[in-house]
């Protein structure tokens, strides 16, 4: 058991913190070894399977995020963009493995994460879900194959507890579509409408946002022309399809030469 790989999880506390945590200790492939919370959180110091609710697993939550990460073979990280930066350059110091899963990272949150990646492999999806990530492709191919008489729309509902907006999926969808259609997302996207718009722009990809409840995530890619629509589709009922791909990135990425990786590389889905 004690040569299994040493996973970290970060944002220990938050719905996706717990998930992973369960997945990993429920796995025969990794092991549990550290659990990463901020500076002053009430979980810091206390067992890990206590703090969620049950009996203790012998991993305590940390504030000391280096220190943890140096024992890791990789650390999976579903937090907010300031911590995911901050992280990155802990775990390319410690050469662990980074899983990513947090979304709303801007431009310049990307540049430092690929200035991390000279040094270390990093994973990282707006969706780790093998269900979404083979909606990419299926976005991609349709985009390809309609023109632009045919608006294409990504539409998205979430959880009221969710910060960002569009999605990371939404974005990863929308990026698929503007790939198939061979254009760039940031000349094509059409965000945040509001008030007199003037009319839909032919070859724009729009994206609209749902909040309520607690929706998991859901993502639709619509394809609407005069007469007929075209929608993918995908609906996720339980954030462990997240976790379970996060863990499968995190074995992938053992070994590998630094860089970054998306979950296409893991689940094979790139093309030739
Ligand atoms: N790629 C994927 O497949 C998925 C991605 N996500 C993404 O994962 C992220 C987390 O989602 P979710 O678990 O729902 O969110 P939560 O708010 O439930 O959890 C976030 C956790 O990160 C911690 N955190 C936030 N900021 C910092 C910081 N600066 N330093 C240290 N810890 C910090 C929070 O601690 P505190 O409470 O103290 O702020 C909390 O424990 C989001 O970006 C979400 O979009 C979610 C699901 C799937
Ligand atoms: O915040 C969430 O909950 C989710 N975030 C990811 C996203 O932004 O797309 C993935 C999933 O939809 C859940």
């Amino acid at each position: 058991m004690t040569d299994l790989p040493g996973i970290v999880v970060t944002g220990a506390s938050g719905r996706m913190g717990q998930m992973l945590m369960r997945t990993v200790l429920e796995s025969n492939r990794a092991r549990l070894i550290g659990a990463v919370e901020r500076q002053g959180h009430d979980w810091i110091g206390r067992d890990v399977g206590e703090a969620m609710g049950g009996g203790a697993v012998g991993v305590k939550v940390s504030d000391d995020p280096l220190e943890v990460f140096a024992r890791a073979h990789a650390v999976i990280d579903f937090t907010a963009p300031a911590a995911t930066v901050e992280f990155a350059t802990l775990t390319a110091q410690a050469r662990a493995v980074h899983v990513i899963g947090t979304t709303g990272l801007s431009g310049a949150d990307l540049a430092k994460l690929k200035a991390a990646a000279r040094h270390a492999v990093i994973v990282r999806a707006g969706n780790m879900s093998l269900g979404v990530n083979l909606l990419t492709q299926l976005t991609k191919k349709v985009a390809a194959a309609l023109d632009e008489d045919y608006d294409i729309e990504v539409i998205e509902a979430h959880h009221n507890q969710k910060v960002d907006a569009p999605s990371g999926t939404a974005l990863m969808l929308g990026q698929a579509a503007a790939d198939g259609r061979g254009v760039s997302l940031d000349a094509a996207s059409d965000r945040g409408r509001d008030g007199i718009t003037g009319k839909r722009e032919r070859g724009h990809i729009g994206f609209s946002a749902i909040r309520g409840g607690d929706i998991v995530g859901e993502h639709d890619v619509m394809f609407a022309a005069a007469g007929e629509r075209i929608i993918l589709r995908h609906i996720a009922t339980d954030r462990a399809v997240f976790a379970r791909g996060a863990l499968k990135a995190a074995l992938w990425g053992l070994g590998r030469k630094p860089g970054e990786y998306d979950m296409l590389d893991v689940l094979g889905l790139t093309e030739n």
